[in-house]
Parts: structure tokens; sequence; C-alpha cells
């Protein structure tokens, strides 16, 4: 979608609603707010059958205001015991809502691990679409209570736009404290100017992103940003808006010049390839040469392990690595066929030595351009 006229026509939507709009400023779930986002989400689902997804955090908020803590605490396991308990607060509020327009809705807890199994993430797009065509309103958050550093998205911006790619969403609203992307933090600079509408490849857009600086969300503009960039390769398009803007979502999705748009003004990428690029994990890195790094480039073609000049990390085969040139600017990541001991020993070398090196030969790629993308 390029212009925001055409958002009347989305069929399916993913609409986030991150922690510093939840809360009442660290005194619990604002119920009245929570209503109202409800009401008008039940609104489009009921008039114009659109399905919609939503991506709510509040749950590590939630929980402090229960436990009476007033400060957010350091400790993992202090913030997983605190999302596990406000996560029941986040769920009962939002069925019991959603109840009073008739809409069913279904709790879904994602890690980043679950995603980056091609089986589990097919597995969970199957269930989300067959929740959609039961008419129910998926409630999703990241899985706190089990997330450690290796597994975690970090924030939820990501995982809505990796939802947003998961459903091939035609839009993705995310709803905040601030009344869209600013040329710079307007809580540092109240004299700011709110962008309306940029494109995603915009590069200046980068330099006016900041940090949260409410203590509550995790992430602020900066991954606001990357999740629209993550979102424009399912070919979703994203809206920054303020949450509290009277009916926010209707009017936005009317066409109205509400937040920021981001308009995803590139070409979407193939499925397989789309799930490759939200992986975000990476396990070790591969030095090219000049003619690898160019070929990978400019022509599309599968990495051979005779391009390869250095190895870093422990990975296995099947694990994503990291593709630099001498430099060390990254070109592209991808799916190995060779763990990094064995990588080591058929770097340099010409495919069909891979046999005699190795005693056995998998593929004659160390990584098929089916399984690369570009940075
Ligand atoms: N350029 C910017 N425009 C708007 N907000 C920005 C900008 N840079 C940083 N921010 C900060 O991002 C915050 C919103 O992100 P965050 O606190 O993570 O909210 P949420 O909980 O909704 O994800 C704003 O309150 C603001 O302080
Ligand atoms: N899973 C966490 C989400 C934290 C988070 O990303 O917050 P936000 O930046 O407000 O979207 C929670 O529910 O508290």
């Amino acid at each position: 979608m390029q212009d925001r006229t055409e958002f009347a026509r989305a069929r399916r939507v993913i609409v986030k609603i991150g922690s510093a709009l939840l809360t009442s400023s660290g005194r619990g779930l604002d119920l009245p707010a929570i209503s109202d986002w409800v009401r008008q989400i039940a609104g489009l689902r009921h008039t114009q059958k659109m399905e919609i997804v939503l991506v709510s955090s509040g749950s590590v908020a939630e929980g402090m205001c229960r436990l009476g803590w007033k400060t957010r605490p350091r400790s993992l396991h202090q913030l997983q015991a605190a999302a596990a308990v406000g996560q029941m607060g986040l769920i009962r509020t939002y069925e019991s809502l959603f109840q009073h327009h008739n809409l069913r809705t279904a709790q879904i807890l994602l890690t980043h691990d679950d995603l980056s199994d091609r089986q589990r993430y097919l597995n969970a797009r199957s269930t989300m679409l067959t929740l959609l065509e039961l008419g129910v309103v998926p409630v999703i958050n990241e899985n706190d209570t089990v997330a450690n550093e290796e597994i975690r998205f970090g924030d939820n911006d990501t995982l809505a736009a990796l939802v947003a790619n998961l459903l091939e969403a035609d839009l993705l609203v995310i709803l905040t404290d601030q009344k869209g992307l600013y040329e710079r933090d307007p809580t540092l600079d109240p004299t700011a100017k709110l962008v309306h509408q940029a494109s995603i490849n915009d590069s200046r857009l980068g330099e006016m992103v900041g940090e949260s600086r409410s203590g509550l969300g995790r992430g602020g503009m900066i991954t606001k940003l990357r999740a629209a960039r993550l979102a424009s390769r399912s070919g979703t398009a994203t809206v920054i808006a303020s949450g509290r803007e009277h009916d926010v979502m209707p009017r936005i999705i009317a066409g109205e010049n509400l937040g920021t748009f981001l308009v995803p003004d590139v070409s979407p990428m193939l499925a397989r390839k789309r799930w490759l690029a939200g992986q975000l994990k990476l396990k070790g890195t591969l030095y090219l040469d000049e003619g690898a790094a160019r070929v990978l480039k400019e022509d599309g073609k599968s990495l051979l392990p005779i391009g390869v000049t250095a190895v870093e990390g422990d990975f296995r085969r099947g694990e994503l690595v990291a593709c630099v040139d001498a430099e060390g600017r990254e070109i592209a990541r991808g799916l190995v066929n060779y763990s990094a001991d064995e990588t080591r020993i058929i770097m340099r070398r010409p495919s069909s030595q891979i046999e005699s090196l190795l005693g056995y030969v998998d593929e004659p790629e160390l990584i098929h351009r089916d399984n690369l993308v570009l940075a």
C-alpha cells in the first residue's frame, strides 16, 4: 500500500500497542483506554470484516504494579516473574472487553526461537490463519517467562513486524505515546516536527530516532523504524501513531493524515527469504574474497567454499551466518551447509575437493542462493 487512500482496502492489519500507552504512568493497566481500542478494533472487525491481530505489551508493567514494585527490576528472573503475573491481567482484560463486542480472543506467546525454526514458523502461521478464519482476535506477546537473551525478540515492535511478515499483513499500526515519528525525540526537543510520511528507504530517518525514555517501553522509536523496515519486506505498510488520538484506528483506516506513514516502496521478498531476513541471531561470520563478494552482490549467485578466506564463530549445518567483505561490511546472511569446523577445512578450496577433504559431500555450495539474503 503506497498511499493512505488504499488503507480502506486493507484485509489484514496488525495493531501493536506499547507499554508506554497501556499503563497509566506505572499505575497499572489503563482500562478506559484499552476498552476504547477494543471498541475500535471490534468495529473494524464487524463492519469492514477486517482481520485484526493485536500485539500487546504491558505484561511487565502490569506485573510490577500488581507486585507493588515502583521501578523496573534489573534481574531477568524478576522481570520474568513480573511478566507472568502481569500477562494474566492483560489477557483477562482483553478477553472480557472483546466479549462485550461478541468477539473471541486467543492468547499467543512467542519467542524468537519459535519463528527461527522453519517448521514451528509454519505451524504458528497455520494456527493464526485458522484463528482469523474463525473470526477470533489473536492477542500476541513475547513469551517473557522463558525468553532469555538468546531467544528473545527484545521488543514488541520487532515481534509485531515479524508477525506482519508471517501473515503477509497489508498494514502494521504501531500505537505509542507520541503522535508519530518526529524529526528529533519530542521529549528532548518540544519544537521537533512530526514526519507525516516518508519512504522506508529514506536514510535520514535513522538519524531522527532515539531510544525509549518512558522507563516502561523498550526500544523507543529506533525499534519502531526497524520494525517498519522489516514489515516492508512483505509489502506491509506501517503507520506509527498516538493511541491517545480519538478514534485513531478507524480514522487511520479511512485515510486520515494521522501519525507517520512509512511507505514500503521496496519490492517484497519471497516468503522463504523473508523468513530468513527476519532471523535476528547470527551464529558466525564468513569473510569473503573480492570475487565472492562481487558475485553474491551483483549476480545473485550461491556462495562456494573457494571464496571464503576466514571463519569466525562456532556454527552447525543449517545455522545462520553473516557474509562480510574484507573490510568487515556485511554483504549477505544465509544458512550454511557445513559446520564451522568443516568450513575451516574446505574454505579457499574448489567444491570438487570437498569429498576428498571431508570424506563426504553434502552440497557443492557453502550457502545456496535460495538460503541467502543480501544485506
Ligand atoms: N524521533 C522520535 N520521535 C518520537 N519519539 C521518539 C523519537 N526518538 C525517540 N523517541 C522516544 O520513543 C518513545 C516511544 O517508544 P517506547 O517508549 O518504546 O514506547 P512503546 O511502549 O509504545 O513501545 C517516545 O516516548 C520518545 O521518548
Ligand atoms: N513483552 C513485554 C514487552 C516489552 C516491550 O517491548 O514494550 P514496548 O516497547 O512498550 O512495546 C511486556 O509485555 O512487558
